[in-house]
């Protein structure tokens, strides 16, 4: 796939504070690269350096086509962390400014700004003024303000923040449309579950420094295990002996007994005792939500993904 952004041994480093440390990964058309972490991990620092909001200490950033040739800047749209928009000013109004910063065509960017508004339940808001509309109402407006330019690298800071569960589709669907479409998108969440619906690829990021990167069908066979979840009136003790169950979660009658790394699932299921007493069973590799803890709060599994990823 054709890779629209490369950023290259990024270090940013603010007073004695190294923020983020050898940083290297690329975006392609069509698809959403998620970029993860905890609070505090370095991703804001890693966009603003990408946006040019700041330089890095050392690193190279690259916008680029399949010819070589660098995208111009007006060919990227951006929803910052920070959200904000001047107040004063129309909805429809700010949309056409945002728009001519990147030199797209008013006319069009006027129709495709309807479209938009219409689409995001905010049809009859054109001449609103934008400290009239709620917080989320804001955030829509922003979002589409990063897109009506038809970027084709699109990033996207926590875009899902603060909005409710309605307009979270209504966000989820536009960034998957856009890639379908072929823009690249690198998007920063702390909704694993949406990241996990949505991302082709993802860099996970801590304490500044890679941790994981690669496809989510790549991430899920390297670090997540299988659980396997019974609802039954068992006893723990009795489960926690069978064999390759790390640990057993058990509440009422339910059970999640952990796997070890190299289980075969057809292999242990057939060899489950006899005993087990099984209403419903449910044999599933964990959640990229529960990698993301065991990576933030593991130091040895941290260890070894970074020796690996090194
Ligand atoms: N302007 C700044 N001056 C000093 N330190 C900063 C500055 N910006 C970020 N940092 C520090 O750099 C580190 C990375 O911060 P960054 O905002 O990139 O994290 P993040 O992964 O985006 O976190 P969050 O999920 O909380 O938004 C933190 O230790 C932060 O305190």
């Amino acid at each position: 796939m054709e890779k629209l952004l490369t950023v290259e041994g990024l270090n940013k480093s603010f007073k004695d504070k190294q923020a983020i440390r050898n940083i290297s990964f690329d975006v392609r058309k069509g698809e959403i690269m998620a970029i993860l972490g905890p609070n505090g991990a370095g991703k804001s620092t890693t966009i603003r350096n990408i946006m040019g909001i700041m330089y890095p200490d050392e690193g190279s950033i690259t916008f680029h086509n399949n010819n070589g040739k660098e995208i111009p800047r007006h060919k990227i749209g951006y929803l910052p962390e920070e959200r904000g928009l001047y107040k004063n000013v129309k909805v429809m109004d700010i949309l056409l400014y945002l728009a001519d910063l990147k030199d797209y065509p008013l006319d069009k960017a006027k129709e495709r700004a309807k479209q938009y508004l219409q689409k995001f339940d905010l049809e009859g808001t054109e001449n609103v003024a934008v400290e009239e509309l709620s917080k989320g109402m804001g955030q829509k407006v922003q979002f589409i303000g990063s897109i009506l330019h038809e970027p084709e690298l699109l990033i996207l800071d926590e875009p899902f923040s603060g909005l409710d569960p309605v307009s979270q589709e209504l966000f989820k669907d536009e960034i998957r449309h856009l890639a379908d479409n072929g823009t690249a998108i690198l998007l920063s969440s702390h909704q694993m579950n949406l990241v996990e619906e949505m991302c082709d690829r993802l860099f996970m990021i801590q304490n500044g420094q890679k941790v994981i990167y690669g496809t989510l069908d790549d991430v899920k066979t390297e670090y997540a295990n299988f659980k396997c979840t019974i609802h039954g009136n068992n006893d723990a003790a009795m489960l926690e002996k069978i064999s390759q169950v790390q640990r057993v979660e058990q509440k009422d009658d339910t059970s999640i007994l952990f796997l070890e790394k190299d289980i075969q699932p057809t292999k242990w299921i057939k060899e489950l005792p006899e005993n087990v007493v099984i209403n419903e069973l449910k044999l599933n590799r964990i959640s990229l939500h529960e990698i993301f803890i065991d990576i933030a709060t593991n130091k040895n599994l941290l260890k070894e993904a970074g020796e690996e990823n090194a």
